[in-house]
C-alpha cells in the first residue's frame, strides 16, 4: 500500500490576482488529507468526506448514474487519467475537513493521487514533478487557475509565486494564525468564472484591482521577511477589502473580518476562492472566540513545511 500525507494550505494574500498574473504568498497548514492506494480487482475510489445530492441506481448492475457523482470525482478521476489508470486500486482519500472550503482540497486532492498512484505504478516522481502534473490536472477540471495551491502543496512551507505565471520561490519566516472555515455557497471553479465575467465587463478597472492587490502582496513579502507583524496584520485587512470588490467575499465573512478590525485584531481575511469558505486572523485569544462566535469550523494552523510526502507500507 501506498500513502501519501498531503499538507491543506492557506492564501496569506493574492488569491484571485495571481490568476491573471499578479503575486501571491501561500502557506501549507498542519491539517493533512492522507491518499492510500492499493492492490485492487478493480478501480474503487472511497472518501468518506464526500456527499452526493441526488442519486440514480440500476440495482441490477449497481451503475450509478449521477451528473453530481462525475462532478465531485473530477479531480480523483482527471489525475488517474492522467496516467491512463494503467492498474486497477483501491484509492481511498482521507480528508481532516469537508470538501471545498477554501483550503486547497481540490489541489491536496489532486497531488494525493498523483504522488500515491504514481508510486503505485513505479514512478519515482519528484515534489516538483507532481506540482507539474497536479497543475495541469487541476487547470483541465477548472478550466482557469493558477500554480499557487498545487505548487504550495506539493513542495511546502511559505510559498512565494512572482508575478508572470512561472516561477516560486519558498520565503523564510513564520506566520502564527488562527484558521477557520464556515460553509460555503459555491465552489472555487465557479466563484473563478464569476472574476472572469466581472473582468470581461470592466477590463481596466479590474485591472487597476488586481495590480493594486500585487502591490499588497508585495508590501506583505517584505512585512514577512522583516518579521513586521503590524504591517502584515494592516496588509490582511487592505487585501481582504479588495477581494470584496472582486466580490468573492461574502456577507458573514465581511462582518467577521470588520468586527476583528474594531477588536485591535492585528489582520483578519478572506482566504482561498472565497465566497464562505477559510477566513485567516493572527493568532490572538479573541480570533479563536470570534471564529467560533460565527460557527466556524477552526482547523490546525501551524506552518507545515515538507510538502507531500509518500511511503510504501507492505
Ligand atoms: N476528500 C475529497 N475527496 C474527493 N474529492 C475532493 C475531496 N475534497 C475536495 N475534493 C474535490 O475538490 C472540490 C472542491 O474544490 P474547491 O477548489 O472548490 O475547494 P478548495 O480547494 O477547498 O478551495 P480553494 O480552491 O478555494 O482553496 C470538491 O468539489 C471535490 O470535487
Ligand atoms: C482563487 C485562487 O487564487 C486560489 C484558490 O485557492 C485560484 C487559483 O489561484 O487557482
Ligand atoms: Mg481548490
Amino acid at each position: 500500500m501506498i500513502v501519501a500525507e498531503v499538507p491543506l494550505k492557506v492564501t496569506l494574500f493574492g488569491e484571485h490576482a495571481v490568476v491573471y498574473g499578479e503575486p501571491a504568498l501561500a502557506m501549507t497548514i498542519s491539517e493533512k488529507m492522507v491518499v492510500r492506494v492499493r492492490e485492487s480487482d478493480k478501480t474503487v475510489i472511497s472518501s468518506p468526506t464526500l456527499s452526493v445530492k441526488g442519486l440514480k441506481v440500476s440495482l441490477n448492475d449497481l451503475k450509478v448514474e449521477s451528473e453530481e457523482t462525475n462532478r465531485i470525482l473530477s479531480y480523483v478521476i482527471k489525475a488517474l487519467d492522467y496516467f491512463g489508470k494503467k492498474r486497477d486500486a483501491l484509492i481511498e482519500i482521507d480528508s481532516p475537513v469537508e470538501p471545498s472550503v477554501g483550503l486547497g482540497t481540490s489541489a491536496a486532492t489532486i497531488v494525493g493521487v498523483v504522488a500515491a498512484y504514481s508510486r503505485f505504478l513505479g514512478y519515482e516522481l519528484t515534489k516538483e514533478e507532481i506540482a507539474k502534473i497536479s497543475r495541469e490536472v487541476e487547470l483541465s477540471v477548472q478550466g482557469l487557475g493558477s500554480r499557487m495551491d498545487t505548487y504550495t502543496i506539493s513542495l511546502g512551507g511559505i510559498m512565494y509565486f512572482p508575478r508572470g505565471a512561472e516561477g516560486y520561490e519558498r520565503v523564510k519566516g513564520d506566520v502564527k494564525l488562527v484558521v477557520g472555515y464556515v460553509r460555503r455557497y459555491s465552489t472555487t471553479k465557479d466563484i473563478l468564472r464569476r472574476v472572469k465575467g466581472l473582468k470581461e465587463r470592466n477590463e481596466s478597472l479590474f485591472k487597476e484591482i488586481i495590480s493594486t492587490i500585487g502591490k499588497v502582496v508585495d508590501e506583505a513579502k517584505k512585512a514577512l521577511e522583516e518579521g513586521n507583524e503590524e504591517k502584515m496584520g494592516e496588509l490582511m485587512y487592505i487585501n481582504h477589502g479588495l477581494l470584496m470588490s472582486l466580490g468573492v467575499t461574502s456577507p458573514t465573512v465581511d462582518n467577521l473580518v470588520s468586527t476583528a478590525r474594531l477588536l485591535g485584531i492585528k489582520g483578519c481575511k478572506m482566504s482561498g476562492g472565497g465566497g464562505g469558505g477559510a477566513i485567516i486572523c493572527t493568532k490572538d485569544v479573541k480570533s479563536e472566540i470570534l471564529l467560533n462566535s460565527i460557527g466556524a469550523v477552526v482547523v490546525s494552523s501551524e506552518k507545515s513545511n515538507e510538502g507531500v510526502t509518500i511511503k510504501e507500507i507492505s
